[in-house]
Formats: structure tokens, C-alpha cells, sequence
């Protein structure tokens, strides 16, 4: 009998969606389908070969214990990192032949994220979106509009350097959406971010994704994985381990937490025990 960690790698589901228009049923392209994507770091499998297929309009979270391959993922998927095998589309568009096309349609949040730390943040924004080509008006509406939604308005003229861990994410989350992507990737979003701060991302995002656009974020927190996403991909030692919605991958299990600890296999790991040092009388 297969345990609870091969039954929700088997209830992996493809997920190519058909939107009915007016001439009938048509196949709309996942967000992202990645096929056969490896990265080696010399003798470290960062990557192993996986396939993906996330469905557009979702929620997506990506979540897996350290060192899983999430990061090293999604900067192979966002044209950061090139992979050293594989294939993957953003939008039907081949992210390493057709870049141009890929890059316009996204907005990223990267891990250790590298901003201009001698602009302000509202020159910033300014900046990335004369890159993005929009017209300076426009620039400017928007910038006031974000600036003001992510409580950022006070701190506009602030140099980047001066900004806290929550600005900092604040404010790449703000130039990740300037242009309007139909995809946005974040890498832990919520790490260094206040509740208050972190309510107002999580009211931004879902705005975005009603609106029929996609969100996929990497995270470690199960329980804000479950209450903001509709579809998760398990990542475990640089494999897929599941994929699905979330009542697929949580399957039986009372919470995605518990599925996930099931699908890591966490209950083989020595929880301390052994450190029968620590602790105690001295
Ligand atoms: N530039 C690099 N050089 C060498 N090894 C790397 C490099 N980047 C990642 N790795 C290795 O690849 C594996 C996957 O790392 P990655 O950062 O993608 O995992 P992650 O799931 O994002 O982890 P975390 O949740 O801890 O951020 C790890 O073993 C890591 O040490």
C-alpha cells in the first residue's frame, strides 16, 4: 500500500485549462510548464529533472524544506539562471529563446533582492518604469497609487539604503508590479515583513489574481501557504514531489502542514532527541 507521500506525488495533476470562447473550446497555455530542468552546482543537484505545469489565474505557492531547489528554480524559470537542460515556457513563450517576450509579461520578486540603493524609492519606481516603456504619466500615477497602497508614501523620498527588510520587499513588490504583469514570481515575500505590512501584500496579490493574473511564490510557511493559495508544488532534494490543488496535495491530511512534514518525510528525521545534553541540570 503506497504511504501518504507517494499518494499525493500520484495525485500530481496536469492542469492545461480550456476557457470557452466564442468559437468554441479553446486550450489556454499554463502560466509556466517546465519540462526536464536540471541545475547542477558542481557536484550539488540543485535541480533534478522536473516538470511542472501551473495553471494561469492561480495562487501558486512552491514550497519545500531548505536547500529543496525553489530558489534555484524560479531564477531558472524567470531567465535569471540558465539551466543546463530543459525547457520552460512563460505564457506559451520559451523563456531562454524568446526572453524579450518572457520578461515583458512578468514581474519578479527575487531572493536577496538587488535594488538601486542610491534612488529613492519613488525614483525607483520612476526608473523601472521608463525600463518597462511606460509613458512617464503613467509612471507617475501608478508609482502614487502603489507607493500609497503599500504604506510606502511617507518614505518615497528615503534612500533605498535607508529602507528596513519590510520596505525593501515593499518596494521591489511595488516595481515587480509597476508594468502590470501577467505573471508575478515572488521568493519568500513575507520574509521581514510586519502582519499589518504583510495583510496589505496579501489584499494586493489577491486583488491581482481575481483580475485573472497568476502569482507564484516560494514559502516556507505552510499556514500562510494555505490560507492564500489555491495550487501547491511540493519541492523535496531538487524533485517535484507533488503537484495540484491544494485539496489534492493536502489529500486526507488535516492540515497542508501536516501533508508537507508527510511528504518530506520529517518524521524519519532525529527531532532532537539526541541532544541529550542541552537542556537541563548543569
Ligand atoms: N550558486 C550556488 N552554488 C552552489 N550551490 C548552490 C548554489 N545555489 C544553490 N545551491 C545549492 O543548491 C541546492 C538548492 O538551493 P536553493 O537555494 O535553490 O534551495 P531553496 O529551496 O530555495 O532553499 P531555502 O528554502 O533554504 O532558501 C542547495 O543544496 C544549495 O546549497
Amino acid at each position: 500500500m503506497p504511504d501518504r507521500a507517494e499518494a499525493a506525488a500520484e495525485r500530481t495533476t496536469t492542469t492545461t485549462e480550456t476557457t470557452a470562447g466564442a468559437g468554441g473550446a479553446r486550450t489556454a497555455p499554463p502560466a509556466v510548464r517546465v519540462q526536464g530542468l536540471w541545475k547542477r552546482f558542481g557536484e550539488q543537484t540543485a535541480v533534478a529533472g522536473i516538470d511542472l505545469e501551473l495553471p494561469a489565474g492561480r495562487f501558486i505557492g512552491l514550497v519545500g524544506p531548505n536547500g529543496a531547489g525553489k530558489t534555484t528554480t524560479l531564477s531558472m524559470v524567470t531567465g535569471l539562471l540558465r539551466p543546463d537542460m530543459g525547457k520552460i515556457e512563460v505564457g506559451g513563450h520559451d523563456v531562454w529563446l524568446d526572453p524579450v517576450q518572457v520578461k515583458s509579461r512578468i514581474g519578479v520578486l527575487p531572493e536577496g533582492l538587488r535594488l538601486f540603493e542610491r534612488l529613492s524609492g519613488r525614483e525607483l519606481l520612476a526608473y523601472t518604469g521608463r525600463l518597462r516603456g511606460l509613458p512617464g504619466a503613467e509612471v507617475d500615477k501608478r508609482a502614487t497609487q502603489l507607493l500609497d497602497v503599500l504604506d510606502l508614501a511617507g518614505a518615497q523620498h528615503k534612500l533605498v539604503v535607508d529602507y528596513s527588510t519590510g520596505m525593501r520587499k515593499k518596494i521591489g513588490l511595488a516595481a515587480a508590479l509597476l508594468h502590470n504583469p501577467e505573471v508575478l514570481f515572488l521568493d519568500e515575500p513575507f520574509e521581514g515583513v510586519d502582519p499589518v505590512s504583510a495583510q496589505t501584500i496579501r489584499g494586493v496579490l489577491e486583488r491581482y489574481t481575481r483580475s485573472g493574473a497568476t502569482v507564484v511564490f516560494s514559502s516556507h510557511v505552510m499556514e500562510l501557504v494555505e490560507s492564500l493559495c489555491d495550487w501547491v508544488a511540493v519541492m523535496v532534494g531538487g524533485r517535484i514531489r507533488a503537484q495540484g490543488t491544494l485539496a489534492e496535495v493536502r489529500g486526507e491530511a488535516p492540515s497542508l502542514q501536516s501533508a508537507f512534514l508527510d511528504l518530506v518525510g520529517a518524521g524519519r528525521h532525529d527531532s532532537g532527541d539526541s541532544l541529550d545534553w542541552l537542556g537541563g541540570t548543569r
